[in-house]
């Protein structure tokens, strides 16, 4: 599994690009709009993210047209190599997802609930499919299930046919709230978690950890001072 963290926030990506772990990064409206982001600052913004990471960086448009997504999607795109647009799962969004997959423009279809629209969203090319989690838990349905079901539908075909370079469809887990679901994603064979900068952080941790090495540094006192 691969690790992206969901933040338009340069100070959190920075930090967790140091840990060495760090795959790409989810952006969306709401996260650049946390940060205080600026509409004419946008696209300098997804620019100075894609300085620090190599990997995806998914920008989104939202746009309601598919001609004016296929607009901003190819703005989007030309802003850095490593940028994936981001196009939420609807009838105009799967078409402006084909045309810019033909003319090689990396998609992630965001916003995406069920096998149905994962499936759509495979044929209509995209590289990525991102199936919330914790969205669904938040009206009281089990997020989890629902992601094993699209990871399952999409794992029983092949629909590199229909990508930029027939690379393999990737299944972002989304809308991530807990380490627990960063593991039980992986279990069910999720390609890449996109996880909050909070959540990134309680994934490092554990009590034993902390105790073994608090007693280790104890013991090797006692050795440096025997
Ligand atoms: O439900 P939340 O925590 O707002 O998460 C929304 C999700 O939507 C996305 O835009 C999907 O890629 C991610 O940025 C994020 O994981």
């Amino acid at each position: 599994m691969k690790f992206f963290l969901d933040t338009a926030d340069l100070d959190e990506i920075k930090e967790a690009a140091s840990w060495g772990a760090l795959a790409g990064v989810t952006t969306n409206p709401t996260l650049y709009s946390r940060i205080g982001g600026k509409l004419d600052d946008f696209h300098n913004h997804i620019a100075r993210i894609c300085e620090i990471v190599d990997g995806p960086v998914s920008a989104e448009s939202v746009a309601m047209t598919r001609d004016e997504i296929v607009r901003d999607g190819r703005e989007l795109a030309a802003i850095a190599p490593n940028v994936v647009v981001k196009i939420p799962t609807m009838v105009e969004g799967l078409a402006a997802c084909r045309t810019l997959a033909d003319e090689g423009i990396r998609v992630n279809m965001t916003l995406c609930f069920t096998v149905p629209q994962a499936i759509l969203a495979a044929r209509a090319g995209a590289r990525y499919i991102s199936p919330f989690v914790g969205r669904f838990d938040d009206i009281s349905e089990d997020g989890l299930s629902q992601l094993e079901n699209v990871v399952t539908a999409i794992n029983n075909y092949d629909y590199s046919e229909n990508t930029v370079n027939h690379e393999q469809v990737e299944i972002i887990a989304a809308s991530i709230r807990s380490a627990n679901h960063v593991t039980q994603a992986a279990l069910m064979g999720a390609d890449i978690a996109t996880v909050p900068f909070n959540v990134l952080k309680k994934m490092i941790q554990h009590p034993l950890t902390d105790r073994g090495l608090e007693s280790f540094l104890k013991d090797w006192e006692k050795v440096a001072n025997a």
